[in-house]
C-alpha cells in the first residue's frame, strides 16, 4: 500500500503497462487480461491485475504529464517491485509519413521538461528506451506484420502549444511525434535499474490536422496493446 495505489505487494505485477487514462486501463483489463481484479482507484486512477497467456501483468493510469507519471512509477518501482515499465499512449504526429493510427516505438525521448536540466545544470541526459524490451517488441511486430515506426519522440510539457509552428523545429530534427510522459519514465527507469518501453498510437497528426475521438483514444489501440503483453516477459 502507498499513498497513491491501494494495493498489497504481490497483488501488482514485475511488468506494468502504464496509459495515461485511467478508461484504457480498464478497457485493456477487459478486452485482454484474463481474471483481471481491479487493486487501485485512489482519485480514480485505475489499476488491474490479470494474466495474459499464463503471465501475470498489471496495467495502471498514470494522469497526464510526467509528474503525475512520475509518482505511479516512482511508487511502483519502490513500493511493490515492478521491474518493466511499458507506456501504451496516444501521441500527435509530427511527421507526413507518420499517419494516424500508426504505431510509434519510442527509442529515445526529447523533452521540454525540466526534470533533467534541474538534475544535471549545464548538461544534458537523454532519456532511451530499454534494448531488450525494444527488441522484443520490434521483433513481434515484424512476426506479426504491424508496421511500426521507431525513433526519436519528444516529450513536452504543453498539449496546447501557443505557437503553432513550434512543432517544426522539432520535425526539422526527425523527431517522429508529441506525447507528455516517456521521458519521465525513461528517466525515473534508468534511475532505479529497472526497463522501460513506450509504445504510442498516432491520434493526432499536426501536419493534416487529424485528429481521434476521446472514445478512440480509450477503446480502439488494440494493435499497439497487443504488442505491448507479447513484450512482456
Ligand atoms: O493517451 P495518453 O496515454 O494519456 O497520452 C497522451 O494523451 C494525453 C493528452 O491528451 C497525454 O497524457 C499524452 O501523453
Ligand atoms: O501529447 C499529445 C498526445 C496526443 N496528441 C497530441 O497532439 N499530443
Amino acid at each position: 500500500m502507498s499513498i497513491h495505489i491501494n494495493a498489497k505487494k504481490e497483488e501488482i505485477a514485475e511488468t506494468v503497462l502504464l496509459p495515461g487514462d485511467p478508461l484504457r486501463a480498464k478497457w485493456i483489463a477487459e478486452e485482454f487480461l484474463e481474471n483481471a481484479v481491479e487493486y487501485n482507484n485512489i482519485r480514480g486512477m485505475l489499476g488491474f491485475t490479470g494474466t495474459f497467456q499464463g503471465k501475470k501483468v498489471s496495467v495502471q493510469g498514470t494522469g497526464m504529464g510526467i509528474p503525475s507519471t512520475l509518482i505511479y512509477c516512482h511508487e511502483l518501482i519502490n513500493e511493490f517491485g515492478v521491474k518493466n515499465l511499458i507506456r501504451v499512449g496516444s501521441a500527435g504526429s509530427y511527421q507526413e509519413k507518420v499517419k494516424i493510427n500508426d504505431i510509434v516505438i519510442a527509442m529515445a525521448a526529447s523533452s521540454t521538461s525540466g526534470i533533467n536540466t534541474a538534475r544535471f545544470p549545464g548538461a544534458h541526459f537523454s532519456p532511451t528506451a530499454d534494448s531488450e524490451l525494444f527488441l522484443r517488441a520490434a521483433n513481434f511486430s515484424q512476426r506479426e506484420n504491424i508496421a511500426v515506426h521507431a525513433g526519436n519522440i519528444l516529450s513536452s510539457d504543453a498539449f496546447y502549444e501557443e505557437d503553432e509552428n513550434e512543432y517544426r523545429k522539432w520535425a526539422k530534427l526527425n523527431i517522429l511525434c508529441v506525447e507528455m510522459e516517456t521521458a519521465g519514465i525513461y528517466t525515473v527507469a534508468a534511475q532505479h535499474g529497472v526497463s522501460a518501453l513506450s509504445i504510442l498510437t498516432i491520434s493526432d497528426s499536426l501536419i493534416s490536422g487529424e485528429s481521434l475521438s476521446a472514445e478512440d483514444r480509450e477503446r480502439s489501440f488494440s494493435k499497439m496493446i497487443k504488442i505491448a503483453l507479447n513484450t512482456a516477459e
